[in-house]
């Protein structure tokens, strides 16, 4: 299979091999081009977009990695408008990342969509399965946070620090811990008032 067949059989969700040459390749491919632009910080913003629209499937506008920003392929991963990630974002997209519109990311935030095979013997030969990972719009990644493979977080959601989120979370909810868990709804009585 060539890298574009080896694509859609690894977001078919099938157990696939992980160490192929053409992978092997398209990862250090995309080292290279997170190298530039990492590289690229304090550059202008649109020859900075311009790295992150070769490296990614789609981003909208005004889309920010602090350094150091890595990624598997990179060829699955697709962001809306108004995006920041602060330091050290790692995004393992073999299975397909969806962020959506004004989201915010903590530092040291990582999704990951792949997991190796649990069986030993097909593990040591490679086997690995990925399932995407959604975001919805309006979304806030506290710092230090893992999301596993297949997980959606709804709408207007806060992921507290240090999470690692296992399941899917709703919409306009505090949620947070080791699994993460929904703490509580986000209501009327958490505006404060302030004005920009
Ligand atoms: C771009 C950037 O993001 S840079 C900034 C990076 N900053 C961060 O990552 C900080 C993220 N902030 C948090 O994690 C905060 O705790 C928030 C926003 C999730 C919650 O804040 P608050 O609503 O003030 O919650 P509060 O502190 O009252 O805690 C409520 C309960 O949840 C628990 N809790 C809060 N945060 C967490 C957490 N991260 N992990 C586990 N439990 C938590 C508290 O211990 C408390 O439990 P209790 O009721 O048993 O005492």
């Amino acid at each position: 299979m060539n890298l574009e067949e080896q694509r859609k059989f690894i977001l078919s969700g099938k157990v696939y091999n992980d160490l192929t040459p053409e992978l092997v390749k398209a990862r250090e491919n995309t080292v290279f081009l997170t190298n530039k632009y990492n590289e690229s910080f304090g550059k202008p913003s649109e020859e900075r977009e311009a790295i992150l629209k070769e490296l990614l499937k789609s981003i909208g506008k005004n889309v920010h990695f602090e350094p150091t920003f890595r990624c598997e392929f990179g060829f699955n991963i697709t962001i809306g408008n108004n995006f920041y990630a602060n330091f050290d974002c790692v995004m393992l997209d073999g299975g397909g990342i969806e962020i959506g519109n004004n989201v915010l990311f903590g530092p040291r935030v990582g999704i990951y969509t792949s997991n190796h095979s649990i069986d030993v013997e097909e593990r040591i030969n490679g086997g690995c399965y990925a399932k995407p990972v959604k975001i919805g719009n309006n979304v806030w990644i506290g710092a230090g946070v893992h999301i596993n493979q297949g997980v959606t977080i709804g709408n207007n959601t806060i992921i507290g620090s240090g999470s690692v989120v296992t399941k899917d979370i709703p919409d306009n909810v505090i949620a947070a811990g080791v699994p993460c868990k929904v703490i509580r709804k986000i209501t009327e009585k958490d505006k404060t008032g302030y004005k920009p």
